[in-house]
């Protein structure tokens, strides 16, 4: 493993705002009053620098709290909006045009109610609009449903993924009993990811369909929800389609019947079409599918034995799992389907599997050119489910210093399509080279559904709660390189391809970080050699988030 030099000295904040580290705040404290003009030099000319704050909205459910001293990364974003010109330490590649978004559940608690997980937080959209080697950020709360009930009724109003509204909050609001037991009441919170559709619309994503939002990627206005217009009916799917120019793939989980609807949904329509119908080859109820990757011509369905469960939905009380149980004796599967025809040409039995994230796949050959395999890569919880429970907010807010993440690895599936039972799963690379943690990956998405060599995700510099390095991984070499810095959460490593380049690694690598001191900032990291080619530090601490998209200067 290989760990490189990184910087300790941070730059002062652009605008000197209350940080998010604690003590007896008031959040109605405005940006409105830190508006502060910066001289700089760039390139020869004297540039003024303004960080312009827009009006803040104060969440008015949020007013004076005793807030704990805890890592920004955990800390609810205190403003819901907010927009400024960062200053650049290091260059910023002239090539990079456009706005890379990041979404992730940035608010935690509801007046003086602190939601459980990670994962129930309120969306909070960044963004880093990248231009002429500028830098304009702004973060804005995304306006579901879920988000403005919960403004204005000051609870819970719909389910989130650990948290269940008192029937009398919802009803209350809804006024339906009926309600509780249908998709009336689950989350339209989109705080999972962010997706650019071929015909440009952007649209953010969590695992309820319904919770499918489109917005502006300029000014990060929420439009309004993204309506599926076909009949396909079901309440959730999978929080990571894969996305291209030409098409919009995701699976449908159906839990009445185990098993997955793979639709496919082409640029400029809101209507998706069946592929084909994977059957559960066991269980209960179908696995979840937080992801799954493609090749060319194939979609992989992976059936895992952490799998959906219908009670769990309705209990009031979080279960250890969640929505989710794990059941090893329903083993686990990986599907193969053709994505021209629907037909499944391979379901093999797999070793037990947990994952999130699939990190993409491609289809093997043998010399003479003939199809063998397929290769399936994903970070792999070491098919233990106990990550679900590190990602608990107390948890990750108890950092002392002990080693307590969970391992993982790369596991790479490897499907053979000669109608042979089973698959293999199998570590790609030592995962000692990343720490033995790794979660929140990308690639070059020029490669994607094809062999490829680099894939970027964050690993472990131990002892720690959580993911705190960025890797870059060299899967035919097996080796990786390391980020790290004392303190640092950073989120997914997102990779920018350089217009015209011929190599995979030819790019820049996109991150957030949050500091422990309460600040945070935006970096690059040049694709290949994985040093620093520039941050920007935010006025303000970031929370931690989850997924982003690249959307290219028209
Ligand atoms: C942020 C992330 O990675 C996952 C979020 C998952 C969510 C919000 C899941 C929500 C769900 C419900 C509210 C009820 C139905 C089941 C399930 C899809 C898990
Ligand atoms: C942040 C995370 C897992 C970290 C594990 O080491 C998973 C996020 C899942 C949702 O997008
Ligand atoms: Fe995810």
């Amino acid at each position: 493993m290989e760990f490189l030099a990184t910087r300790n000295s941070i730059l002062p904040a652009a605008v000197a705002l209350p940080d998010n580290s604690g003590h007896r705040i008031n959040h109605r404290v405005s940006l409105g009053s830190s508006n502060v003009s910066l001289k700089r030099n760039v390139r020869g000319l004297t540039v003024t620098n303004v960080a312009t704050p827009l009006p803040t909205i104060a969440p008015s459910w949020e007013t004076e709290s005793v807030v704990k001293r805890n890592h920004v990364a955990w800390t609810s974003v205190k403003q819901e909006r907010w927009e400024g010109e960062l200053i650049v330490q290091g260059e910023i590649p002239l090539w990079l045009r456009g706005t890379y978004l990041r979404n992730g559940p940035g608010m935690w608690a509801i007046g003086n109610y602190e939601f459980r997980h990670l994962f129930d937080g309120y969306a909070t959209l960044v963004k880093l609009h990248f231009e002429n080697g500028r830098l304009v950020a702004g973060h804005r709360q995304i306006e579901s449903e879920a988000y403005l009930a919960a403004k204005k009724n000051k609870k819970l109003c719909y389910r989130e993924f650990s948290e269940v509204p008192k029937p009398d909050n919802f009803l209350a609001y809804v006024g339906e009993l009926a309600s509780l037991f249908s998709g009336a009441s689950l989350t339209d919170n989109a705080n999972t990811g962010v997706v650019r559709l071929g015909d440009g619309r952007v649209v953010c994503l969590t695992e309820t369909q319904k919770g499918s939002i489109v917005i502006d990627p300029d000014t990060l206005d929420t439009k309004g929800k993204f309506e599926y217009s076909d009949t396909l009916g079901g309440l959730i799917h999978s929080a990571h389609p894969i996305v291209t120019d030409k098409e919009f793939l995701t699976l449908l989980p159906d839990l009445v019947n185990p098993g997955y609807l793979v639709v496919r949904m082409e640029p400029g329509t809101n209507e998706r079409k069946v592929i084909g119908r994977v059957n559960c080859r066991n269980g209960p109820a179908p696995g979840w599918v937080h992801s799954f990757p493609v090749t060319e011509h194939y979609v992989v369905v992976p059936e895992m034995p952490l799998r959906y469960c219908a009670k769990n939905l309705l209990k009031a009380e979080p279960t250890p799992l969640y929505k989710f149980e794990w059941h090893p004796d329903s083993k686990a599967f990986v599907h193969i389907m053709c994505k021209a025809s629907g037909k499944i040409v391979a379901s093999v039995e797999v070793p037990l599997f947990v994952t999130f994230h699939f990190i993409n796949a491609y289809e093997e050959e043998d010399e003479e050119g003939r199809l063998t395999a397929i290769v399936a890569d994903c970070c792999e919880h070491n098919a233990d489910t106990t990550i679900l429970e590190k990602l608990r907010l107390q948890n990750l807010r108890a950092f002392n210093g002990e080693d307590v993440l969970p391992d993982a690895r790369v596991g790479r599936f490897i499907i053979p399509l000669d109608g042979s039972p089973y698959g293999k799963l199998e570590a790609a690379l030592d995962p000692d080279e990343h720490g033995r943690g790794l979660d929140m990956c990308s690639i070059n998405p020029n490669y994607q559904g094809l062999k490829y060599r680099y894939a970027y995700a964050c690993g472990a510099h131990r002892p720690c709660n959580f993911p705190n390095t960025l890797t870059k991984l060299d899967l035919v070499e097996k080796k990786a390189k390391n980020w790290h810095e004392e303190g640092a959460v950073p989120s997914e490593p997102f990779f920018v391809p350089r217009p015209g380049a011929t190599r995979e690694d030819d790019g820049v690598v996109i991150s957030m970080i949050s500091q422990e001191a309460g600040s945070g900032y935006a970096l690059l990291l040049d694709g290949s050699t994985f040093t620093e080619i520039a941050r920007a530090e935010f006025p303000y601490g970031l929370p931690y988030g989850l997924h982003g998209c690249w959307v290219p200067k028209k």
